[in-house]
């Protein structure tokens, strides 16, 4: 920021700082053009840390306590919240309680609440708890998918079509995710044509939304700038959304370089928790705060209000008695 005051340095939305100081509306322009490049009015975030963040945990997060976090998450304006995740409790015994968790939250109007279903018995579960929406999650990488759900690439497009065919027929949207999309724990560089093979059938199949998953945040600017251009003969822009994680501290540049290729999407996770416990060495997701921060600060609107996101990054870090991984919730900490 510059010449800017350290004091701007904590203003928490576009709009405070242009309240505040009007004369930086013009310093706020000119830096839009400076960069080059057109961005995105409007970025939806998708909020996975429930579901994402909390299924690392080795110690299993009391039920009540998952539940606050998504009733927290919902009055901050966030418009979609990954609840929980129907996989089986031998393989990721922190969603055991997943029917329990998505039952008790309190929905906001206008926020879904998507729940992973990794086949046709998590979709029927899921279903029966109440889930409105879905995500299926497959692998540009056939080592991490047979760790991940135990079966090929193939054959999990195969489980996948099914959940999709009879998600159609209760008009259940579905997502899709590709996990190693920049890299995998196991087979080191994935070919960007992988990736969008995988992308392209998973959008072909009736996903609506393609998330592109950096699993073990090894990527960087040109890496993702590569991969994205090579899934986007594949799939259209606005069905993308790119979803990293910060082991490098490469998911902010990351992202910044997806929203310049008009990406709109953002999955990002609250105190940047996270890490998937099939990806060993990874750390927790881009944190939803350090999102916000970038964006709101660059003009673009989320609909979200930050510091309501911090307050509930407090609360599930002082649950896990465990330091916020936001730069911006640390650095607002502070300063108080
Ligand atoms: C996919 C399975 C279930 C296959 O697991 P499997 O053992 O191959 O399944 P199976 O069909 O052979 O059945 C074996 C047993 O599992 C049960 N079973 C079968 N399906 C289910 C289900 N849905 N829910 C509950 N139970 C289930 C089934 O009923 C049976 O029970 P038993 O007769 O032995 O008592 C397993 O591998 C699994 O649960 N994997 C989950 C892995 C996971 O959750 N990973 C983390 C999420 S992915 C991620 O984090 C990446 C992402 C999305 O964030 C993006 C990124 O960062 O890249």
């Amino acid at each position: 920021m510059g010449t800017v005051p350290t004091s701007l340095k904590h203003c928490l939305s576009h709009e405070q700082l242009i309240q505040d100081y009007p004369w930086l509306t013009r310093w706020l322009q000119e830096e839009k053009t400076i960069t080059g490049h057109e961005y995105p009015e409007f970025v939806k975030i998708v909020e996975v840390g429930p579901r994402d963040g909390l299924q690392n945990e080795k110690e299993i997060v009391p039920t009540e306590m998952k539940i606050q976090l998504i009733d927290m998450l919902s009055q901050t304006g966030l418009p979609v919240i990954e609840a929980t995740s129907f996989v089986s409790s031998k393989w990721v015994p922190q969603m055991a309680d997943h029917s329990d968790v998505l039952r008790g939250i309190q929905r906001a109007p206008h926020v879904q609440y998507p729940v992973l279903t990794p086949n046709m018995q998590g979709f029927q579960d899921a279903v029966a708890a109440g889930a409105t929406e879905v995500a299926v999650f497959g692998s540009a990488s056939e080592t991490f998918s047979k760790k991940n759900i135990n079966c090929s690439i193939n054959e999990s497009m195969l489980r996948f079509e099914e959940v999709v065919n009879m998600a159609k027929k209760r008009h259940i949207p579905v997502r899709g995710y590709v996990s190693c999309a920049l890299g995998c724990p196991h087979e080191g560089h994935i070919e960007p044509s992988k990736v969008a093979e995988v992308a392209k059938r998973l959008y072909e199949m009736g996903c609506c939304e393609i998330s592109l998953g950096d699993t073990i945040g090894v990527g960087t600017p040109g890496s993702m700038f590569q991969m994205l251009q090579t899934v986007m003969k594949e799939v259209p822009t606005k069905a993308l959304a790119v979803h990293c994680h910060d082991t490098y501290g490469q998911a902010l540049p990351n992202i910044l370089t997806a929203l310049q290729m008009g990406v709109c999407v953002v999955d990002s996770a609250v105190a940047g928790l996270g890490g998937c416990p099939y990806a060993q060495g990874s750390s927790g997701n881009v944190s939803t705060e350090d999102v916000l921060y970038m964006l709101h600060g660059m003009g673009i609107e989320t609909g979200v209000n930050l510091a309501k996101v911090i307050e509930a990054g407090e609360f599930i870090c002082s649950t896990l008695c465990r330091k916020t991984n936001s730069k911006v919730a640390q650095a607002r900490g502070r300063t108080l």
